[in-house]
């Protein structure tokens, strides 16, 4: 069995990967944690009353001994000092939490190195999201002129999405950086180009009711291609996330992308 904490449990992503690792037969569920909740334990939510899961509501008091693996949905905010924590305490982090900065992703490699500790980092779990990337990355070999879509619900914090920063780095690794559009163009309204990634354009839209979903447009001289995958439902991340908590304790590095484990 291995042995998980879920990090920002009382979050749409977290709950749903509580249900998920009970729900799972090779995995068990030994803590959960949320500075932002008063539970002390699981069973003082009403859906998980017969169980005996310690809530914690700070990293100093998490019995990291019975933890193997940490599964980080919580906050960009927070993300970085939860999974350095992690790793400093050998403990695999499987995290989802957007928002990280190249050089956070590089120290907390370093980190993971330094104590011989596996992890991934995967911008999406989703399947869709995975093949989409990786389709787009092919497309923009042939079709360098590229736009992002992504589309979230209203509650999400970051901008760009995580999914879509990374569909542009995949591109990028292919695309030589140009600018796309009319070079005398002007901004009637400011943004209503998009980010900007190495020439590429990256729109977020939010919106009430939808989940999570991408688009990649590219255009070339009388013809387009358009590349879209939609998560409907959060249950759609999950057996990317137990693919990673089942495999990451082979590893002894911090992967970024959940190909490198499929
Ligand atoms: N990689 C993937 O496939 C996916 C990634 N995400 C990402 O997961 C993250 C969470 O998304 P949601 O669940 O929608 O957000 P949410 O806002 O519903 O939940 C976040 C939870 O984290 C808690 N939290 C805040 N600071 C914390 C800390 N220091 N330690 C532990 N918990 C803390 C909050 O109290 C909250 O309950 C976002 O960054 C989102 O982009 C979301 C869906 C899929
Ligand atoms: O906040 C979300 O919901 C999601 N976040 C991830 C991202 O930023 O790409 C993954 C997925 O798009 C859902």
């Amino acid at each position: 069995m291995v042995k998980i904490l879920v990090a920002g449990f009382k979050g749409r992503m977290g709950h749903t990967t509580v249900e998920m690792v009970l729900n799972h037969p090779g995995f068990e569920l030994v803590g959960v944690y949320d500075p932002h909740s008063i539970e002390k334990n699981l069973n003082e939510i009403n859906e998980f009353s017969e169980l005996d899961v310690p809530a914690y509501h700070q990293l100093s008091d998490i019995a990291t001994g019975k933890v193997e693996v940490w599964i980080d949905f919580t906050s960009p905010k927070a993300v970085f000092e939860n999974v350095k924590f992690a790793l400093e305490h050998h403990i695999s982090p499987v995290v989802g939490t957007t928002g990280l900065k190249d050089e956070q992703v590089a120290q907390l490699q370093r980190i993971a190195k330094k104590n011989q500790v596996g992890g991934l980092i995967a911008p999406n779990f989703g399947i869709s999201a995975v093949l989409l990337m990786q389709f787009a990355k092919q497309a923009a070999k042939y079709l360098p002129d590229v736009e992002i879509i992504e589309m979230h619900h209203d509650k999400k914090l970051d901008a760009p999405s995580g999914t879509a920063l990374n569909t542009a780095k995949m591109i990028a690794e292919i695309r030589s950086e140009h600018y796309q559009g009319n070079p005398d163009e002007t901004e009637v309204l400011p943004g209503a180009r998009g980010a900007n990634f190495q020439g590429m354009r990256i729109h977020s839209v939010r919106l009430p009711g939808y989940v999570a979903h991408e688009q990649v447009l590219f255009g070339g001289p009388g013809e387009a291609l358009t590349i879209r995958q939609d998560s409907f439902d959060r249950s759609s991340f999950m057996s990317g996330v137990a693919v990673a908590v089942s495999k990451i304790g082979k590893q002894h590095e911090l992967l970024v992308g959940l190909e490198n484990l499929l």
